[in-house]
């Protein structure tokens, strides 16, 4: 039985929203709450080095209300583990997941995978921490299998497939082409005994073709997107939206 792909939120551009004026509004575990009320399976955070939107404080926060109110929802924490300060706040957190996304402080978003081989020396003692604190661990990946054995090779238990290329060519002549790729990084990563996850840019437009072509995805992570939704239709409704678009392309995947 094909295990269903989780619905992961990720609540950053709540944060960013907040963090515009102090007056605390909108509240990001407010979001969270309701989003896992309405069927989310995790939350996504991802703390950039200057806080953008997700502050250090998010995420305890986060942590807590999870394990106090819903030991079932898996925290997933993202970011650079070069970056000051995050390697210490996800051990001091133990979130259930630990995505590894090699993006430089003054990028205006994640827009790239790692280049494995380049940065094992920087990843395997991070993976080593990781796997000894019980988090599981995923590197941010391009569609590319050329990095998928380095990403097994290194520790790493999953891939996140990095779907910003798929969102932007979805529609479009060379979707196909782009989409294939995706395939045959999600089917490499299985060979190598890797989980795949993906996320960027997915939304309730997109996301069905990529479960129903891309095999035995885990976990989706959509935060900009969804959010956007919810500013239109609320939490709930929108929620809903995306677990069905997931629940109807995982029956056609087990097919
Ligand atoms: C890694 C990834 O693709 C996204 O999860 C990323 O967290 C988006 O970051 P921003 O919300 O800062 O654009
Ligand atoms: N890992 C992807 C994620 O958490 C959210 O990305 P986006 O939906 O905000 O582009």
């Amino acid at each position: 039985m094909v295990e269903k792909t989780k619905l992961s939120v990720n609540v950053n551009k709540v944060a960013l929203l907040r963090n515009s004026r102090h007056l605390g509004i909108p509240s990001v575990l407010r979001a969270a709450s309701l989003c896992i009320a309405a069927g989310a399976e995790g939350i996504t955070v991802h703390p950039r080095p200057d806080e953008r939107h997700i502050r250090r404080s998010d995420v305890r926060e986060l942590s807590a209300l999870i394990r106090q109110h819903h030991p079932h929802i898996e925290l997933n924490i993202e970011g650079n583990p070069l970056a000051d300060g995050f390697l210490d706040l996800v051990f001091e957190v133990v979130p259930d997941q630990c995505t590894m996304v090699p993006d430089s402080p003054e990028q205006s978003t994640s827009d790239h995978g790692w280049n494995v081989l380049a940065d094992r020396e920087k990843l395997v003692p991070v993976l080593e921490k990781l796997r000894a604190a019980g988090i599981r661990s995923s590197l941010f990946l391009d569609p590319d299998v050329t990095q998928v054995a380095a990403a097994k090779e290194v520790g790493a238990d999953r891939i996140e497939l990095y779907t910003e290329p798929y969102a932007s060519s979805y529609g479009k002549e060379n979707a196909g082409e782009i989409l294939e790729q995706y395939v045959a990084t999600a089917k490499m990563a299985l060979e190598h005994g890797l989980g795949v996850n993906a996320g960027h840019d997915l939304n309730l437009e997109n996301l069905g073709k990529f479960l129903r072509e891309v095999p035995a995805v885990l976990e989706v992570s959509i935060g900009h997107a969804l959010i956007a939704d919810a500013l239109e239709l609320g939490y709930a409704t929108t929620v809903a939206a995306y677990r069905k678009v997931i629940r109807e392309e995982s029956v056609k995947t087990a097919g």
